[in-house]
């Protein structure tokens, strides 16, 4: 039986279409996702908890859902808004087709409704709150709940989405025969925060011959340095950078004691936050698989996956931060590096899960500064 679904943002504009996933209310804020490809990795994303996604490509759900492609143990979106869903998915690697496999995970999803009109609405009012309602639907309950969602400005949900404890990571980047990786003989350590890390990150780190501890968003980094890591990483995350001070308290620390630390899209963030400039909201933020950024140093365009709404704030960068990489969709600031301690970090998702693999040697350039120092 098809049961109906509405989502409604929070100006009062409501789409009707047909339930794909569980029903349910959810809300968060609206945010549309130009990849193609990639609708599994997407909703399991950390990044996203609290943002409802609505994917501009218009069928979704074609190779149905494998567990492999999991990006986190569970879906972290608050829900999916799509146009299309194909009858039957097509795919050799395909064990579940998408409407079941949300379903099965409570996640609320949307088909159906026009998606190029919503996008256009975001595009046009930037991100709105909105809801999600699938089974028993009401539009003036819709509209009040997503009225009701605060926003991301001010909420810090690193700490909601990260480990309880810290563990060891021990699998290299999948290619589908060999799902383990050997970290026997790694010849570097590195301590990961968990913000709402990707898995794919702590593959790429893991096979260029590191051994990887990911330990719990709010660890002090007196407990971190006591490991005596060769390497600090700091994780992508859902929320606003701002409010997450013990997280620029622990990187300032490190900042100071010199330990090579790379960042990635919140812990991007954070590591300006902990630099001493500030970040900003964006309109409708980055969220797809193909926005050029471009390396100042060696002025080369990369074609990279992104999924962001808020930036650091280059004209309040100090003296000693460096700019490297640069957006060239709106010219916002893509990559910072110290000039006084051996960090960097970069806004986009060189894991690249979905998305195109032009940024990946950052994580070869992390691995030189580790080795370097
Ligand atoms: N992918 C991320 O790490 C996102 C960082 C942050 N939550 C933002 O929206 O900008």
């Amino acid at each position: 039986m098809t049961e109906l679904a509405l989502l409604a943002l929070e100006d009062g504009t409501c789409f009707e279409g047909v339930s794909v996933g569980a029903p349910g209310l959810s809300v968060g804020e609206v945010v549309f996702n130009t990849a193609i490809t990639g609708y599994q990795e997407i909703v399991t994303d950390p990044s996203y908890a609290r943002q409802l996604v609505t994917l501009t490509y218009p069928h979704v759900g074609n190779t149905g859902c494998t567990a492999q492609d999991d990006e986190a143990a569970q879906v972290w979106s608050a829900g999916l808004i799509v146009r299309d869903v194909p009858r039957r998915p097509s795919n050799w690697r395909s064990q579940q087709p998408l409407p079941e496999w949300l379903a099965e995970r409570g996640v609320v999803a949307i088909a159906g409704i026009d998606t190029r009109k919503l996008t256009r609405l975001l595009r046009d009012r930037g991100a709105q709150n909105g809801a999600l309602m699938a089974g028993r639907i009401d539009r003036d309950e819709a509209i009040e709940a997503a009225r009701k969602f605060p926003g991301l400005k001010g909420m810090d949900l690193a700490r909601e989405v990260s480990t309880k404890s810290a563990y060891e990571w021990t699998e290299g980047q999948l290619d589908l025969d060999r799902n383990a990786f050997d970290t026997a003989d790694a010849r570097l350590h590195v301590v990961a925060y968990d913000y709402g890390v990707k898995r794919n990150i702590l593959r790429m780190i893991a096979e260029r011959g590191c051994r990887v501890t990911v330990v719990p968003a709010q660890t002090p980094a007196a407990d971190v340095l006591a490991m005596k890591p060769d390497g600090v990483f700091l994780s992508n995350g859902p929320g606003d950078p701002a409010p997450c001070d013990y997280a620029i308290a622990a990187i300032r620390e490190f900042i100071a004691a010199k330990v090579p630390t790379f960042g990635i899209c919140l812990g991007h963030q954070l590591l300006g936050l902990a630099a001493g400039a500030s970040t900003v909201k964006m309109k409708f933020g980055h969220h797809g698989a193909n926005h050029p950024v471009q390396d100042l140093d060696s002025k080369r365009v990369m074609i990279t996956s992104q999924n962001h709404g808020f930036a650091i704030d280059e004209a309040t960068l100090p003296a000693n931060v460096r700019v490297i990489h640069r957006s060239l969709f709106d010219g916002s600031n893509q990559g910072i590096e110290l000039t006084d301690a051996p960090a960097f970090s970069f806004q986009g998702h060189p894991e690249a899960s979905p998305g195109p693999h032009d940024v990946s040697p950052l994580f070869d350039r992390f691995v030189a500064l580790m080795e370097a120092n």
